[in-house]
């Protein structure tokens, strides 16, 4: 495992002047009720340092409240929208919107109170994400760089396309995101190098960790997650897609997931859609099980929060 990245100075707050395209981010917030409701499912709070010492080994000492047994592993937040009929977009590489606005701003304040934001490569080429954060605490001010997650692709099949993600890149370059680290498994090939060069040019970087073999196998979450560690990162939102959610789910990496947060929306996107729903490892039994669940209405949409009771 190895991991570099560079990091563009870190402002107060900032907002985006050159790009007249960034001034369009629409502002959320949520009320305190509900920040509250959320309260028990959310990592501890970010300190000052480990926003501006994300690459500090020493920073476990600072910690409070950590959630987790093993210290090497960061809070895990699993959160994606998803239909009645369990699916989150109508096809694979098609950006579908489920969430209403409260459920957006939702999921905007959950991506302050988070280190880093993962999507895998098939989500990052279909969605043209921006990863950032829009979240206002007043209503009127856009939380700054300090709040702003660190952008993960996970990428073991090296199916990633950085052109497709240029809005992310924009934000960074403006100040009002941050550039993405692409994650990919062990092995070395001569072509990565060039791109982790251009990748590292935008501020971005890399973390390798883990083998990779067949798809269905999935990737191994626990060097992955050990690895982010290793870069300061404490807690993780995963958004998806649906590869990235049924892999974490499936009963050898149940341990690994902290809190559940996901966004019912009143609509059945018909069969034939991304469907989330882990691979069932042994026969007619569930396959998994949340506990201290809370489900909080958003709008027309509902949010259930809750944590794995893991299965292995
Ligand atoms: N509604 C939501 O909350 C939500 C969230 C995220 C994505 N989506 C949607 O999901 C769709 C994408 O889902 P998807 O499953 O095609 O893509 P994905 O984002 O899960 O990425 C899958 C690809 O990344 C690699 N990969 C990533 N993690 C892997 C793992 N653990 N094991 C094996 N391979 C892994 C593989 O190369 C694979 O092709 C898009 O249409 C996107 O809009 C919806
Ligand atoms: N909460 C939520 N509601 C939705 O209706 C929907 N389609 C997603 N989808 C998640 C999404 O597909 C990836 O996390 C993006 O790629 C993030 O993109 P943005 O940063 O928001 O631009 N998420």
């Amino acid at each position: 495992m190895a991991s570099f990245y560079s990091e563009p100075p870190i402002e107060p707050f900032c907002r985006p002047q050159e790009d007249t395209s960034l001034q369009e981010q629409t502002v959320y917030t949520i009320s305190k009720e509900d920040v509250e409701r959320l309260a028990p499912y959310l990592p501890p709070k970010r300190s000052e340092f480990l926003r501006e010492r994300q690459n500090s080994r020493k920073v476990e000492d600072e910690i409070a409240g950590y959630s987790h047994a093993t210290q090497a592993l960061p809070h895990v937040t699993l959160t994606y929208a998803q239909s009645l009929d369990s699916q989150i977009s109508l096809r694979p590489g098609q950006r579908t919107t489920l969430s209403g606005v409260e459920t957006k701003a939702m999921t905007q304040f959950l991506r302050t109170h988070h280190d880093a934001i993962l999507i895998g490569a098939g989500t990052a080429n279909a969605d043209n994400p921006r990863l950032n954060t829009s979240f206002s605490y007043d209503g009127e001010n856009i939380v700054g760089l300090a709040e702003q997650p660190r952008p993960l692709i996970l990428d073991p099949g090296r199916s990633w396309s950085e052109e497709k993600c240029e809005k992310m890149f924009r934000l960074a370059k403006a100040g009002v995101g941050r550039a993405p680290w692409w994650i990919i498994c062990e092995e070395e090939t001569e072509r990565d190098e060039e791109r982790i060069k251009k990748i590292k040019e935008f501020g971005g970087g890399i973390i390798k960790a883990g083998r990779y073999g067949r798809r269905e196998n999935g990737v191994e979450w626990e060097k992955i997650l050990n690895a982010m560690w290793d870069t300061g990162i404490r807690s993780v939102m995963i958004e998806g897609g649906a590869t990235v959610i049924n892999d974490l789910l499936r009963a050898r990496n149940q341990h690994l997931v902290t809190s559940v947060i996901v966004t019912i929306a009143p609509t059945y996107l018909g069969s034939g859609g991304v469907v989330v729903a882990p691979p069932r490892s042994v026969q007619d039994e569930n396959e998994a099980r949340l506990s201290g669940v809370t489900w909080i209405p958003f709008g027309q949409d509902v949010v259930m929060a809750g944590r794995l009771a893991p299965k292995s």
